[in-house]
């Protein structure tokens, strides 16, 4: 897989922020920091994966990126120019280069469509003037590419397994040839065997039409399989940054660390030697995080400085980062 040095997606210091309304006696109103200031970039070709527990903010920083939330703060820079400052034409452009897959198949299709018309609708919204030979080509063509029979064209969601479904939905957020796709959770409704095949068929259609994919997933196995790089996320905020062998193989970040003692590794040499950290207690609310290091409270070498100061984002062998206050280097 070719990844070239061309920045498609420069984000900094994006922030969302939820206003909570009070629920009762029970819940205090506040603000719902779901991403807190998140830097990253995707180069053209590259798979970025993002991990993390549940209510880490992984979705919302995918929407944010997609536009399909407005972000609090910060700023998105596609092929260099910033997205909140675009206008709506030159929005829309982009919109072709940047599509999403969900996680649920069938309830991200709609019922009452066809399949060709589920697959045609970004091509007929982006290129009015096709003719109706010119869209049902290119359909059936790209049905053809993602393991779908050219010949159900006219077939209704419901009549498709889960996973053929996901392949209408990829069929869709290929249509364009867009070159980047946001992969929200996209395997983990599915059964293991069919999560195999949706990841292999994502990496071949990545390697044809030299596309990046930004993979959103908890589950740290398929990430491992198809990201080149790797970012975990706690809390809104960005713990560590790397590729991905030294995420799985040399973690610096405690949890990052305790993320992979979970995940069993197929060599038995690096099972043996990996540094296992227990992850204990449950994710601190959201709407009131710990101070300092949020990760602190269920860290287990936190010390008191963890409680007061933020740890800064820094750079580790000359370009992973990772922010704790207890990394050498
Ligand atoms: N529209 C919203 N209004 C208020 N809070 C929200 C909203 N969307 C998300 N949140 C909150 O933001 C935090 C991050 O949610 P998000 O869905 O991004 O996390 P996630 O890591 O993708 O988790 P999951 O894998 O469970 O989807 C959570 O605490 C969630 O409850």
């Amino acid at each position: 897989m070719s990844t070239s040095e061309k920045i498609l997606l420069d984000v900094k210091d994006l922030k969302v922020h939820f206003t909570i309304p009070s629920g009762g006696l029970f819940r205090k109103s506040g603000i719902l920091k779901a991403v807190d200031g998140v830097s990253f970039q995707v180069r053209a070709g590259e798979t970025l994966g993002i991990v993390g527990e549940s209510g880490c903010g992984k979705s919302t920083l995918g929407r944010a990126v997609l536009r399909l939330l407005q972000p609090t703060g910060g700023q998105v820079a596609w092929l260099g120019q910033e997205m909140g400052e675009m206008q709506p034409g030159e929005l829309r452009n982009v919109r072709s280069d940047l599509q999403v897959i969900f996680q649920d198949p069938l309830a991200s299709l709609d019922p009452r469509m066809t399949i060709g018309q589920i697959i045609s609708e970004p091509l007929v919204t982006h290129n009015p003037d096709l003719s109706k030979n010119e869209v049902k080509d290119k359909v059936k063509a790209m049905m053809a590419k993602v393991g779908l029979l050219p010949d159900q064209i006219n077939r209704y969601p419901h009549e498709f397994s889960g996973g053929q479904c996901q392949r209408i939905g990829i069929a869709r957020a290929m249509i364009l040839e867009p070159k980047l796709i946001v992969c929200d959770e996209a395997v983990s409704a599915l059964d293991v065997s069919i999560q195999a095949q949706i990841v292999n068929l994502l990496m071949g259609l990545q390697k044809e039409f030299g596309l990046s994919l930004i993979f959103i997933s908890h589950n740290l196995s398929v990430v491992r399989h198809i990201s080149q790089r790797i970012m975990v996320l706690y809390l809104g905020r960005m713990m560590e940054v790397a590729d991905r062998e030294q995420i799985y193989t040399n973690p610096l970040h405690p949890y990052t660390k305790a993320l992979i003692s979970a995940v069993p590794i197929p060599d038995p040499n690096i099972e043996r030697n990996k540094e296992h950290v227990p992850l204990k207690g449950d994710l601190p609310s959201p709407l009131n995080p710990p101070s300092g290091c949020v990760f602190r409270t269920r860290c287990p070498f936190a010390k008191d400085i963890c409680a007061s100061d933020v740890p800064e984002l820094k750079i580790y062998e000359g370009k992973r980062e990772a922010a704790c206050h207890f990394i050498e280097g």
